[in-house]
Formats: C-alpha cells, structure tokens, sequence
C-alpha cells in the first residue's frame, strides 16, 4: 500500500537523483542477473527494512526494475516486472525519493564499480563479518516475518517500542552495530534482533531524507573510491546503503555464527527459489555453532567445488557476493561516525517529538473512545429508560382502552336493554321534527328565495326607474338648455321687437294727425251700415219663425206618415210571420214526424281505404242534393258455387244524404229551420245514431274554431241571434238548458260536480214534457252561458279508447235547451206565449263489443247495444203503425225519447255511416234502422203512429 501519511517529521523526500556514476564492469554483463538481482534483494531489503522501519509495507522501487530492464535476464525481468509498478508509486515516507530516470545511469555505475573499484575496497574490521551477518539477517528478513526471521525464541519488540515504530513510521531502527542506541533503549539490548545495517541503511535514508531540498551527503571516502575513474557523482543513495546492508546482513548470518543464521540462510534460499534459483548448498560454518551457516564456497574448500558445475550460477552469485561484501565493508567503515551520530541525535529528537505526538494522539483516541463508550452506555441507558417508559405506556393504554371498552359494552347494553324502544321513539319523533324543521326551513328558504327575487325584481325596476329618471332629467336639462337658448333668443326678439314698436310708435305718433280725419270720416260710414244691419236682422228673424213653423208642420205630418207605414208593415210582417210559421208547420208535417238524413264519413285514407262503392242518387227537383243511395250487392251464382255475381241493389231513400264532400255547415243549413221552429215553441229532437267512430260526435259536437263547428255550436249562435231578432218583434225569450247522460242505462246530470260520485236522475214518465225528478234546468242569460255548460258537460262525458274510436262516446248524451217566449201588447199585458223544447241527442255508437278489451270497455259495449237494439224495437214498432202498449220504459234512453216521439215534436234523425268496406254489414243494418226509423209517424196523445 503506498503511503500516504504525513510525515510528523517534516521530513521530505531527497530532491537528488540517484547516483548515476555507478557503473559495472563488462566482465559483470553475464552475471549481472545474479549481481542485480543480488542488488535488486538489497534494495528490496533496504525498501523492505526502510518500510518496515515506518511500520508500512513497501514495495521494491522503480531503480530495481530498471535494474533489471538493463541486465536483460529474463528470470529477474520477470521478478522485478512485478515491481514495476510500484515503481511508480510514490516513494516511501522514509524520505527517499526518485526522479527522473536513475535506473539505466545505474546500472552504467554499477559497471564501473564491479569492473575497478570493489576488489579494491578495504574491508574495515569493525564491520566485516558482524556487520556482514547482520546485513544478510536484516536482507532476508522484513517486519512481517520478524518471528521467522528471527527463530521461536527470539524476543518480540517491546510494545512501547513498538508503537514508537509504528507512530514514526519514517523512522529508522537505531544502527546499534556501530554502537548507536536509539532513544536510549536500542544499546540495552530490548532489540537486540535489530540489524545495524538495516537501521544504518535507513537512519542514512532517513539522513537523506531530513537533507531534503539538498544533494544528499555521502560517505565520500567510499564514494570517492568508487568514482575515482569514472568520475561519476558520489554514491549516496540508499541503493548503495542497501547494498551494503544486504551484504552486510549475509555477513553477519553467514559468518557471524549469528543464532539466526540458520533462518536467515533459509530466507537466502527463499530468495533464491523466488528468483527461480537454485540456492546455493548452505553448510554448517567452522567453528561456528551449529545453526550457523554460510554458502558452501565461503565455508568450504576448492575441493568442494566439484559441486560448482551442478551450480556455477550460485556459487558465483555468492562469489560475487563475497566480493561485494569485501568491496563494500571498507565503505561502511568510512562512513563518518560523527555525521551519524548527530544524525542519530536529530532523528531521536524528532522521534522524541513523534513519540509524544503519538502519545498525546494515543490519549486523545483513548479519550475519544472512552467518550463514545460512554456515549454508546448513556444512550442504551435512556434507550433501555424510554423503552421501558414506552412499553409501560402501551400498557396503560391498552388497559385504558379495555376500560373504555367494557364500559362503552356496560353502557350499550344498559342503553339498549332500558331506552331501545324509548329511544326509537324519540329518534323516531327527532326525525319527524327533523323533517318538519327540514320542510320549514325549506319552505323559508323558498319564501326567503322568492322574497329575494321579489327584491331583485323590485331592485331591478328601481334600477330601470332611476336610469328612466336620469334619462328623463338628462333629457329635462336638455330641454331646460334648448329653453334657455330659445329665451335667449326669445328675449333678444323681443328686444328687437321693442326697438320696432319704439320705431313704430314714433311713426305711429307722426302718422296719428293724419289718420284722425281719416277716422271720424269711417265712423260716420259704420253708423249708417250699423242701421241697415240692424234692419236686414228684424227681417230675418221674421223669416226664421216663418221657417220653424213650417217645418214642424211639415216633419208632424211625415212622423203621422212613418208610423202609419211601419204599423201597417208591422202589422204586414206579424202576418207574414205567422204564414211563415203556418207554412213551416205545414212543410214539417209534410215532411213527417221523424225526418231521416244520412252522412258518410270521408275515409281517411281515400286512396289506400276500401271503400264500398255507394251510388248517389241525386235529388229530381234541387239536383245539388242527394237524397237516396244505392248499395250493390253481390250473391252467390246458385248454377257455379264459389263464384259471386252481383244481385239486386239495395237502395236507401231519405231526405238528405250527405256524402264525404260535406261539412257541418252543409248539415246545419239543412236543420236550422228545425231550430227555428223551437223558437215558434215546437218540440225538436235531433239525434244521431250510427257505428262507432262514423262521425256522431263530430257531426253534433264538434267545436274546433276552424268555422266548421257542428250542430250544438251552431244551433247555439242561432237560438240567441233569433232571440234579438225576435225582440223586436215584441218577443221575449228565456233559455233554459241541461246536459244529460245516459251511461249503463243509468241518467246522470253532465253539470253536476264530479269530486263526488254523481247519483243517477230518474224521468219523470208522466206528460208529453221531458220532466226530470228532482232536477233543476240551468238558465242562460247568453250565448255565453250556454258556451260554458257545453264545455263543462263534454268533459264530464264518459268516453274511452275502442278499436275504432281513440275517443268513444260511452253514453248517450242529450242536451236539452227549453225556450220561451212571450208577446205583450202596449200595456205590457202578454198576449202570446211560446215553449219550444231542443233535443239535442249524441248516441253511443254501435258496436260488436270486443271480449278482449279492457272489461269495463266490453260492458259498456253490451249496455250500449242493448239500449240501441231497444230503440230499433220501439221505433220499429211506432214504424209498423202501434199506438198501444208500446214500452219505452224498459231502457232509459227510450224513456227519455218518448216525449220527442210523441204528438207535436220534430224529431230528425241523422245516421252516420262508414265508408269503409269492412264495415259494410254494420253500415247497411244503420241504413235499414233508419230506413224503418222514417216509417215512423208520431200520433196524438203522445203515441206514435206508423207512416205507411
Ligand atoms: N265528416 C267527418 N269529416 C272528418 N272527420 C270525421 C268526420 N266524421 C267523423 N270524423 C272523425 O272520425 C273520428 C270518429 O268520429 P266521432 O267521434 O264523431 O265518431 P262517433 O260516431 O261519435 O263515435 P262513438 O260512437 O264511438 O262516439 C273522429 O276522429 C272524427 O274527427
């Protein structure tokens, strides 16, 4: 791991370049690998020991992978390759620092030293051997390993020592080969496995170091032998260092008899094998105890080199390495004891410093821990404090909530068991209240609402009063403006005028003596035309009494003239009337005493319908009219069975036919003398019969303001318009009128209410007068009158949907209109009377009653027909000549007929018939009712007799 870690020391990284005058000699090109490798441990073991001097692991540095780059071996290339890049790393904190390119210019030293100097170094006696052991202990040896390296019994760093190591990482082990102690405590033997090289290497790294920013000393002396030809820059780096440690280290384990020895020639061999080497044969050294051991060529004899062909590599690496070591020792020894010394006493110094900084960090961490142990104790106690307040809580809470609970149980039984009904009740009430309050409030808030839109209207309407009041003020000031300018104007005119009558007065003033004579002279003229005036006036008051005379004598004879005329055309008139009325009467007993006029509906859809082909025959005398019809008839041919030949045609005679083309006017113009003859007192009776849905009530009722009103409406215009008429001719009438309905043979009054059930009228039998039992005709002042009780009376009518009909007269309807009149003479004495009675009758039609109709509907329908087929009966007995004991009271209907079937009264029946050819059967069986219906001719007393 590459270090990062300030340096407490202020020390900096040598700024120098590795030394570049080392140089090897040819003859070193074929065993370079071995000496570089060699060299390349060294510096592996100096980098090592330096590293492990500051208690952090460092790899080799980049020189040795340029070392190895240089001495084209292929073993170390591929050993050291694993270095390179760390190489790049930034060097250790020990201070040592490379720049630029120091490998190659390495190397090229390094030949130079291994071709001239070596051989020549002077070994010192101080550091051969010791020096050599404790060299190759510390070159095969790192922090990691240092019970290996240093065997089971040696004696770890003490702790304090230790962490003084490991706090001054940079620092260096105390060289304590050359009698140095560190801090005191290296030269009393507590580290006693400490190498002196390896701690020299560093301290002399560490020296470098602290020179930062300057060219790092060195031992000139070797330096100056190493360069003396090849005048290369001193060696000062901790190569060279590194270099004599390793020998140094290889010495001391070798040759030093040293109790690692053992291990540290193991390593050696380790190292070896990591290089792919075989190791060098290790033997026991002589006269060294037995863990002692050294390269077999140190310790044994050229005889032993008949081994050398197994290994000539080995044992010339150690060769060389003996050779190294010779060269190298005298260079240790020249290093200057003095500069280490005062080196050694800065580095204790700093190391001193150190050691206190990391002692007060070492208390600071031990406080800090200390403060987060109790930190951690003090929030587990409120933790465990707040846990337990928290579950006791929960508890009380939950013991709350059981309380609650039970009690809300005890009080919902108790509500339940003592007040349920007691409460629905009230609940019940509290709702009606709630509704009333509701209903209330909304009745409020409607009125309220309403009340504001009032408001808003009235508002509204200031709003449009006060724009009106302003427009009309504007308008105001407008014409105040107009009128002041006109008085402007006004006045200025005036003024004007004033200056003219001044001017003119003075005129007037200067023309008054002229004029006077004028006047007197005038005044004597109008006094003489005065007299003649005067005279001319006596003789025309004279002439206007003349007149006036004269002219009343003459209008006396004219008013004598006009009411002798108009006596005598009155009197002309009541005769002409009365010949009328006779002729009228005459007319209607030629006619007979029940008139029959047919209708044929218009088909709805004349293109599409069916219809049966009627044949009109038209009237000899008024060919405009039709009076019969003529129906073919088709019968089976007897000779050819199936096949229909037509038979004899059947032909229905009356008095009128009205076909499609007519309309109600049509049908009125032909009654209204039978209205007119109400009003001369007769009794009328007009009554439609026909199938249901042929046209009765359209014919009778209808009253849509399209000028097609039927006979009612009319008949109503004409009674009251007769009755002015009349007036004047002395007459007074009153109407009377009733609306009747016979519904399932029951009479009920239409103008009675209907919010309750109405009770059924009974007829009176007794007289030739319609007389109702306990029922009281309605007397209409007008037209009006009668419009109303019309009204009132059509939509009291029962009426329902049939197959035929969307709206089916259920009943038989009868409005009966009384009219009389009386004639006074001058002195208001009456001297004619007249009671005309109008039956006006709507029948139900006939109809085969539908079983799959609605009941009620198929009821009616029964009821309706059997008062019908009764009807036929007795008419078709007054048409076969009975007087005598002819039944009309059987059915209501009848009985309500019988006074207009009797002596003196016009009936006229209109049968209404369906074009239709489906309803062929049924609209020949009304044509031949009908027909029989003509046969009848009304007798005396009130019994009819048949017109043969
Ligand atoms: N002459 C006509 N011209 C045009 N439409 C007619 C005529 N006669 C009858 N109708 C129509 O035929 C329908 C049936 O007529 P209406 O109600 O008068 O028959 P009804 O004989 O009175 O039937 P019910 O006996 O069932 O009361 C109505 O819609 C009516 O307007």
């Amino acid at each position: 791991m590459e270090e990062n870690v300030s340096r407490p020391s202020g020390l900096k990284p040598p700024a120098t370049k590795l030394p570049t005058s080392i140089t090897f000699s040819s003859s070193y090109r074929n065993q370079g690998l071995h000496e570089i490798t060699d060299s390349q441990n060294n510096a592996r073991s100096q980098y090592t020991t330096a590293g492990s001097a500051g208690g952090v692991k460092r790899n080799a540095p980049a020189p040795g992978g340029n070392i190895l780059k240089s001495s084209k071996t292929t073993a170390a290339h591929s050993r050291v390759k694993a270095a390179v890049p760390d190489a790049k790393r930034k060097p250790s904190t020990t201070g040592i620092e490379y720049q630029g390119k120091p490998s190659g210019t390495l190397i090229a030293g390094a030949k130079t030293v291994k071709g001239t100097s070596l051989k020549d170094l002077n070994r010192p006696p101080s550091v051969n051997a010791g020096s050599f052991r404790q060299l190759s202990n510390s070159s095969f040896t790192s922090n990691s390993s240092y019970a290996s390296s240093l065997g089971p019994n040696a004696r770890p760093p003490s702790r304090s020592h230790t962490r003084a190591r490991s706090a001054t990482t940079k620092l260096a082990r105390p060289a304590t080969s050359i009698g140095t102690r560190e801090d005191g405590q290296g030269s009393n033997g507590k580290e006693p496995h400490q190498p002196a090289s390896s701690a020299f290497t560093a301290q002399r790294g560490k020296q470098s170091t602290r020179k930062s920013g300057k060219t790092l000393r060195r031992p000139k002396s070797a330096l100056g032998l190493l360069s003396s030809k090849s005048s290369c820059p001193p060696m000062e780096t901790e190569r060279e260092a590194s270099l004599i440690n390793s020998f140094n280290h290889m010495s001391l384990n070798t040759e030093g008899g040293h109790e690692q020895g053992g291990q540290a020639s193991s390593k050696l061999n380790e190292n070896f094998e990591s290089f792919n080497m075989p190791p060098p044969p290790m033997t026991p050294r002589k006269g060294g105890n037995k863990s002692s051991y050294a390269p077999k060529h140190i310790n044994e004899e050229p005889q032993n080199s008949q081994v050398a062909p197994e290994t000539p590599s080995g044992r010339q690496l150690l060769q060389n390495l003996g050779d190294s070591i010779n060269a190298l020792t005298p260079i240790v020894q020249r290093l200057s004891l003095n500069t280490l010394e005062e080196e050694k006493m800065e580095l204790q110094s700093d190391r001193a410093l150190l050691k206190d900084q990391l002692l007060d960090a070492e208390r600071q961490a031990r406080r800090l821990q200390y403060d987060l142990e109790e930190q951690q104790s003090q929030y587990e106690r409120r933790y465990k404090i707040l846990d337990e307040d928290h579950k006791r809580e929960l508890e009380l809470r939950a013991e709350e909530f059981r309380r609650e609970t039970d009690k809300n149980e005890k009080l919902q039984q108790e509500f339940e068991s003592r007040c349920g009904a007691e409460a629905e009740a009230r609940l019940e009430s509290l709702s009606q209240d709630n509704k009333e309050l509701r209903s209330t409030l909304e009745r409020q808030k409607r009125d309220y609402d309403h009340e504001v839109r009032q408001l808003h209207e009235v508002v509204q309407r200031r709003d449009a009063d006060v724009r009106r009041i302003e427009d009309e003020l504007r308008k105001a000031n407008n014409e105040r403006f107009d009128l002041h300018a006109q008085i402007r104007g006004n006045n200025e005119t005036i003024e004007r005028l004033r200056k003219r009558a001044e001017d003119a007065e003075e005129r007037l003033s200067k023309d008054k003596g002229h004029l006077g004579g004028q006047i007197s002279l005038l005044s004597s003229t109008i006094d003489l035309k005065s007299e003649r005036i005067q005279t001319l006036e006596e003789h025309a008051k004279k002439l206007q009494t003349d007149c006036a005379l004269e002219i009343s004598s003459i209008k006396l004879a004219a008013e004598e003239k006009i009411a002798n005329e108009t006596a005598f055309l009155r009197e002309r008139l009541i005769k002409e009337e009365e010949r009328r009325h006779k002729l009228f009467e005459q007319v209607q007993e030629l006619k007979g005493n029940i008139r029959v006029m047919c209708r044929i509906k218009p088909p709805s859809d004349p293109e599409k319908d069916a219809l049966i082909p009627f044949k009109p025959q038209w009237n000899e005398i008024d060919d405009d009219k039709i009076d019969g019809l003529t129906i073919p008839t088709f019968r089976e041919d007897p000779t050819n069975p199936g096949k229909m030949v037509p038979s004899k045609p059947r032909d229905f005679n009356f008095e009128r036919v009205f076909d499609e083309k007519c309309n109600n006017g049509d049908v009125f113009d032909e009654i209204s003398q039978l209205v007119q003859s109400v009003m001369d007192g007769k009794k009328v009776c007009i009554f439609c019969y026909g199938q249901t849905g042929s046209g009765k009530t359209f014919t009778m009722s209808k009253r849509q303001g399209d000028g097609d009103d039927g006979v009612i409406p009319r008949t109503q215009g004409m009674i009251f318009s007769e009755m002015e008429r009349l007036k004047t001719l002395g007459w007074e009438y009153t109407v009377e009128g009733s609306y009747l309905e016979v519904y399932q043979d029951k009479l009920y009054d239409l103008l009675a209410s209907r919010h309750s059930k109405p009770e059924p009228l009974t007829v009176d039998p007794i007289g030739d007068e319609l007389k109702i039992k306990g029922h009281d005709f309605t007397l209409l002042h007008d037209a009006r009158d009668l419009d109303d009780m019309i009204k009132v009376a059509d939509n009291n009518r029962h009426v329902a949907a049939t197959v035929k009909n969307d709206r089916s007269s259920r009943s038989h309807s009868i409005l009966v209109l009384k009219v009389s009149g009386v004639k006074k003479d001058e002195n208001g004495e009456i001297i004619r009377t007249r009671k005309g009675t109008l039956n006006l009758i709507d029948l139900a039609g006939s109809e085969k009653p539908d079983k799959n109709g609605p009941d009620q509907v198929y009821k009616e329908g029964v009821q309706i027909n059997s008062s019908l087929s009764y009807l036929r009966t007795v008419l078709s007995s007054l048409g076969q000549g009975k007087t005598e004991g002819v039944d009309f009271r059987s059915y209501t209907l009848t009985q309500l007929l019988r006074p207009s079937l009797g002596k003196g009264c016009r009936t006229l029946m209109f049968v209404m018939v369906s074009p239709l050819k489906e309803n062929e059967n049924e609209t020949i069986r009304s044509l031949e009712f009908a027909r029989d219906a003509q046969k009848v001719k009304m007798g005396g007393n009130g019994a009819a007799k048949s017109q043969k």
